[in-house]
């Protein structure tokens, strides 16, 4: 679905990473991590086509990212569900309104009503439907986010530190989520800097964990 070939990308002329490959296939469940400043959401941003590489070729649904034009990229990313690090509501909007947001722009609101209920009760926020996105608590905000990610069933998840912030028990709930979404067939990557959230997951899901360090992208393994 999202094909990485020997990608680079640098800001200002700096190399930030080169040569990268990855692949996220159907079904698959990736980490992302690596220190501070590594990339990681600049990694996403390629594979969503917000940005264009400066080498390499980025491959989404087997064409090359680099040749769509804009009507291309909104259609594709119509299969991807994005859950920004930092949340990005309209906060002078309802949090029901800001879930249903990508379906608006999708011009599928008649799905709204009912896939909204279902989502609300599913993160647990049907209650907090009608507050701002000011008035929720870090976990509450993060649940909304990554409702507003799947809202339009995309097939790929990509989230970028979606438990920053949060404490131990909301993480795990938040992965909790994630796994599930994985277990309808979707193929979910977190970047995260939470080692712990990694190794919690062994025990729910088959994951592959990728670590972006000093511009390479490697394989993690037993070393997490
Ligand atoms: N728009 C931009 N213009 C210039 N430099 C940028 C821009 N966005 C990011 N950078 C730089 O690129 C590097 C990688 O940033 P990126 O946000 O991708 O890293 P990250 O691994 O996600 O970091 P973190 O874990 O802290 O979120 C950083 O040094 C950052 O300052």
């Amino acid at each position: 679905m999202i094909e990485l070939q020997g990608v680079g990308y640098g800001y200002g002329g700096r190399a930030l990473f080169s040569d990268l490959s990855m692949a996220l296939a159907p079904g698959s469940f990736h980490f992302l991590t690596g220190p501070s400043g590594a990339g990681k959401t600049t990694l996403l941003k390629l594979c969503y086509a917000e940005l264009r590489a400066t080498e390499g070729r980025v491959s989404l649904w087997g064409r090359d990212a680099r040749g769509m034009d804009r009507d291309a990229v909104a259609l594709v990313r119509r299969r991807i569900g994005v859950v920004h690090q930092d949340c990005q509501f309209l906060d002078h909007l309802p949090v029901a309104e800001n879930i249903l947001l990508p379906l608006i722009v999708a011009g599928r609101q008649d799905e709204g009503e009912r896939n909204l209920r279902e989502l609300l009760a599913w993160v647990g926020l049907t209650e907090q439907a009608g507050q701002y996105p000011p008035e929720l608590s870090g976990g509450e905000r993060q649940r909304a986010a990554l409702a507003r990610a799947v809202i339009t069933s995309p097939e790929v998840i990509l989230a970028d530190e979606p438990t920053g912030n949060l404490d131990w028990e909301m993480s795990q709930r938040l992965l909790t989520l994630l796994v599930e979404l994985n277990r309808m067939g979707k193929s979910v990557l977190i970047a995260t800097h939470d080692l712990n959230l990694i190794r919690a997951s062994k025990a729910q899901v088959a994951t592959r964990t990728l670590r972006l360090r000093n511009g390479r992208l490697q394989q993690a393994g037993a070393d997490l």
